[in-house]
């Protein structure tokens, strides 16, 4: 059994954050184990209100997992401010923790900012370069870089100037685009682009977390990162196709699609 640590934010409606992670970890036969940052009251139909988890606290989660069981990998989504990044990445450093895949969680769906804009660059300088593969979307690409993302070939522009940032490899995600859901990777060698149609559903809530919590997944399991997220996208595309409507907004993916139709 491989052990996987996702550090992030909780999702009341349980279908982003912590709670997509464990699903997904559960859904691709890993154990999960989950390190809280920051609680969200949230929905289908947005986010209503969010309480930071203390530095202190983070540390101690941290501490208590990587104490007593061994870390196969570890996702980390939203970090809320610049006091928890710091915390994690030291965290991190200390224990050695390998296979980290980082989704620079910014604004939600509904537009609710879960990461302190003033923390955009401790997130550069401090925890992305510690990724085996970092996982923004368009958006997020935007805040890192200053310069919008409009179309493919600026993607692939855009994928060279955030891996000079000092990363190991950047996979910005599609999703935002008009037609069809691309992402592209950049390990700093070759550009490689992983192609999805793009499914004309609703139920999209949980995306961006299923993806990268797959990613480390499958790391975890041993594959390399090509497969990891070849093996991810088509995991999250069959979530999509399978996602279904729940409250008055916008639904979850459905995690489990491979064992059952519906839940
Ligand atoms: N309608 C769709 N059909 C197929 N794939 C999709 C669709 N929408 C998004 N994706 C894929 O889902 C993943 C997440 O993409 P997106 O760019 O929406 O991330 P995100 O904005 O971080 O997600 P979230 O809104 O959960 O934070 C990417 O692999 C993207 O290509
Ligand atoms: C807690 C949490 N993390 C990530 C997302 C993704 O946007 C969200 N909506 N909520």
């Amino acid at each position: 059994m491989k052990n996987l640590l996702t550090i992030a934010g909780s999702d009341s409606s349980g279908g982003a954050g912590i709670q997509a992670d464990l699903k997904t970890f559960a859904a691709l036969g890993v154990y999960g184990m989950s390190v809280i940052t920051a609680v969200t009251a949230q929905n289908t139909q947005g986010v209503e209100r969010v309480e930071e988890i203390s530095r202190e606290m983070v540390k101690a989660q941290i501490d208590a997992v990587f104490n007593d069981i061994p870390v196969d990998a570890v996702k980390i989504g939203m970090v809320s401010n610049p006091e928890i990044i710091q915390q994690i990445a030291l965290s991190l450093k200390d224990w050695k923790a390998i296979n980290i895949v980082v989704d620079p969680v910014m604004v939600s769906k509904s537009g609710y900012h879960l990461l302190k804009p003033e923390a955009i660059e401790t997130l550069k300088k401090e925890l992305l370069p510690l990724a085996r593969v970092v996982t923004p979307n368009l958006p997020e690409v935007k805040a890192m870089l200053g310069w919008e993302v409009t179309d493919e070939e600026r993607m692939e522009s855009a994928a060279q100037e955030i891996f000079s940032l000092g990363l190991e490899s950047v996979l910005i995600k599609g999703g935002h685009l008009e037609g069809a859901a691309n992402d592209l990777l950049f390990d700093g060698k070759d550009l490689t682009w992983f192609k999805s149609p793009r499914l004309n559903k609703k139920n999209t809530h949980g995306t961006g977390c299923t993806l990268s919590a797959a990613i480390a997944a499958h790391l975890a399991l041993g594959y390399d990162l090509m497969t990891a997220v070849e093996k991810s996208k088509s995991y999250l595309s069959g979530a999509i196709e399978h996602s279904f409507p729940l409250g008055h907004g916008v639904g979850p993916v459905h995690h489990f699609y491979r064992f059952f139709k519906e839940l």
